[in-house]
């Protein structure tokens, strides 16, 4: 008898995450932690494929999944074109759009193909949901103020938009949140009435520094640097996502042990730490004026929000600005598998890429 399972696979910069649904409840969950050499050892995301697939594989075979079990798969949505939010079956165009890194490399671009090759060894098909790259930005926030660069939309949307229903409800569509996703990477997004009206871009070089991203830099000596070492566009897109932040300045990523060594009185780490607390109070300060001000609640998410030091530290900048509340780690797979069962129980069609 089928088991009814749905497979969620979720491919972070610094972890994967695999769960199993079946019949409404999570049946079983692994969070894959990577190390920094692990990552680093690969030239480029779509390297990391097989890698990752063996893992999930190692998963699937401790939980004696069999053929026939499952009945459909869904991915963490990647960088592709910017779409709206909802359930996509994965197709072609999506899977090329990802592998070409047209529109950015991370982890997430894996999400897809991961899913289409478990999806083609069951005989399903797959999905995503709410990818990175959902994109409700009100126009005046896209001029970056060079003709011809645009700002996007890059964040969280699948996590950031569950964790403020996690908190709000039904009522998320009725108040003005800022939610602040802190992981391997940070974004920031100012949701308006349950549309994401502005964010600080957790991929392109904005905002707060993360365990393994710059953030924003300073242009005009990054450019030198630029020029001085002939870094090429891979070079560069590895340094601002992969290989700054944290990791640039203790050559750590996990920020358990950052903490740990920062609270044991090492006090260039504690200093590193801070200063990436102190870019995401900022980041939060300018989502409450993309709000006008009119703020209903600060939410903080993501990995590092499970750190008491993280959480108290924010607080003690932008309390004065909202009540702020904490839904540490994510909500990823169960947002992924509601998705997804929202097309397969027929209240939502797919949508095509
Ligand atoms: N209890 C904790 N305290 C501090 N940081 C934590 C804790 N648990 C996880 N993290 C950190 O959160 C980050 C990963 O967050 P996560 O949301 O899983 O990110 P991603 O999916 O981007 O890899 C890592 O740096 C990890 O060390
Ligand atoms: C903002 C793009 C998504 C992202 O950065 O995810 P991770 O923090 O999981 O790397």
């Amino acid at each position: 008898m089928s088991r009814n399972l749905v497979l969620v696979i979720n491919p972070g910069s610094t972890s994967g995450k695999v769960a199993l649904f079946g019949n409404g409840e999570l049946i079983s969950e692994k969070v894959i932690r990577y190390t920094a050499e692990e990552i680093g050892a690969f030239k480029s995301i779509n390297d990391q494929q097989a890698f990752r697939k063996i893992k999930i594989d190692e998963y699937l075979n401790e939980n004696d999944v069999k053929k026939g079990d499952i009945i459909a798969v869904v991915g963490r949505g990647g960088l592709s074109k910017p779409i709206s939010g909802g359930t996509y079956l994965v197709n072609k165009d999506m899977l090329e759009d990802l592998a070409s890194g047209e529109y950015g490399s991370h982890a997430s671009n894996l999400g897809a193909s991961l899913a289409q090759a478990f999806a083609d060894e069951y005989g399903v098909s797959a999905y995503t949901v709410d990818p990175v790259v959902v994109d409700e930005m009100h126009e005046i926030a896209r001029i970056s103020g060079l003709k011809g660069i645009e700002r996007r939309s890059v964040f969280h949307a699948l996590n950031s938009k569950a964790a403020a229903r996690a908190i709000l409800a039904e009522q998320y569509e009725k108040y003005n949140v800022i939610v602040a996703h802190m992981g391997g990477g940070i974004s920031v997004s100012a949701h308006q009435y349950g549309k994401v009206i502005d964010v600080v871009n957790g991929i392109d070089g904005e905002g707060a520094y993360s365990p393994e991203r710059t953030g924003g830099l300073p242009l005009i000596t990054f450019a030198k640097k630029i020029i001085e070492e002939s870094l090429s566009l891979e070079q560069i897109k590895k340094i601002l996502a992969g290989e700054g932040g944290i990791k640039s300045y203790t050559g750590e990523i996990d920020m358990r042990i950052v903490e740990e060594k920062a609270l044991a009185g090492d006090m260039d780490t504690k200093n590193y730490l801070d200063g990436m607390c102190y870019q995401v109070a900022k980041c939060i300060g300018e989502m409450a004026i993309v709000l006008q001000g009119n703020v209903d609640v600060i939410i903080l998410t993501g990995g590092i929000s499970y750190s008491a030091y993280v959480v108290e530290y924010l607080k003690s900048y932008v309390n004065w600005i909202a009540h702020v509340e904490v839904v540490p780690g994510e909500k990823e797979m169960e947002a992924l598998y509601d998705g997804v069962m929202r097309v397969l129980n027929k209240q939502e069609e797919a949508q095509i890429y």
